[in-house]
């Protein structure tokens, strides 16, 4: 190894993450460096970034920040991948582990076959509101799920949504800002769902966005609990719901590892 700064690259359901390993927390992740790394032309280009730190005390902390530098509460599908980063690097046995994260800790499953479960705690609804799409209304449920969520079903064909712009939202209700998931039912258990991102734009796929989305079809069908497959535009996700917390079961890939140029890195402040 040189004298560069070390990463990985991964996805999940091409939700797709640079990795920091940055045990000790030294490395000073600025807005502009993560704005950098994320940028798919002058960058290694992502989704977001999973800083993994190793806090004095309890379990390994995902500082995860959004691709425009964002830092937020919580990524369903960065976890996944940050849990297959800390067994592949041999910092945890295969297995059930927790995850420190500022929505709390999640205890997580790795499985032999490459995915991961989450335990990705309760998915609240909150309220409803109302997303616009090119001056097109959708009703749908604010979802809590560590961070927000407006998850609308709709009849609409999801692969007719143009998403380039992000959905309209009642700042009033979402003053943080929100994710928008659009959801087609497509039979008891199977959903479609196409996603905005809050401080991304459309992504191939949202783990606490799926998680939502069956919370919110739950409840606009006048159930509790229940479970769901979700496609997404990078692959399918499974969802349970239970009274108190909510299962997210999925993929999580690392593809390459490297350095980043030490000067690229010290030029961006
Ligand atoms: N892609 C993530 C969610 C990432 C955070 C989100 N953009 C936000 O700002 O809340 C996931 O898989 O959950």
């Amino acid at each position: 190894m040189g004298m560069g700064v070390e990463f990985l690259k991964g996805h999940g359901t091409e939700n797709d993450f640079v990795v920091l390993p940055d045990p000790d927390g030294v490395l000073d992740l600025t807005e502009a460096r993560v704005r950098a790394l994320c940028d798919r032309r002058r960058g290694l280009g992502a989704d977001g970034v999973l800083r993994v730190v190793r806090p004095d005390m309890g379990p390994w902390f995902m500082d995860y920040r959004n691709a425009d530098g964002s830092i937020v509460e919580m990524c369903g599908n960065g976890v996944r991948v940050f849990a297959r980063y800390l067994v592949e690097a041999g910092l945890v046995p295969t297995g059930e582990f927790e995850i420190g994260t500022r929505a709390g800790r999640r205890q997580v499953v790795a499985h032999e076959d490459g995915t991961v479960t989450v335990d990705m705690g309760p998915a609240r609804v909150t309220g409803a509101s109302t997303a616009s799409v090119r001056g097109a209304a959708f009703t749908g449920f604010a979802v809590d799920v560590g961070n927000p969520h407006l998850a609308c079903v709709t009849d609409t064909p999801v692969a007719e949504l143009d998403l380039d712009d992000a959905p309209g939202h009642d700042p009033a209700v979402f003053p943080r800002g929100v994710n928008v998931e659009f959801v087609n039912v497509l039979g008891d258990g199977a959903l479609r769902m196409r996603v905005h991102e809050r401080g991304v734009g459309e992504t191939r796929s949202c783990g606490t966005g799926t998680v939502a989305a069956v919370a919110a079809w739950l409840h606009g069908t006048g159930q509790r609990t229940g479970k769901a497959t979700v496609d997404v535009l990078g692959g399918q996700l499974s969802v349970v719901v239970e009274e108190e917390t909510a299962t997210l079961t999925g993929p999580a890939v690392l593809l390459a590892r490297g350095e980043l140029d030490q000067s690229w890195w010290d030029s961006l402040t």
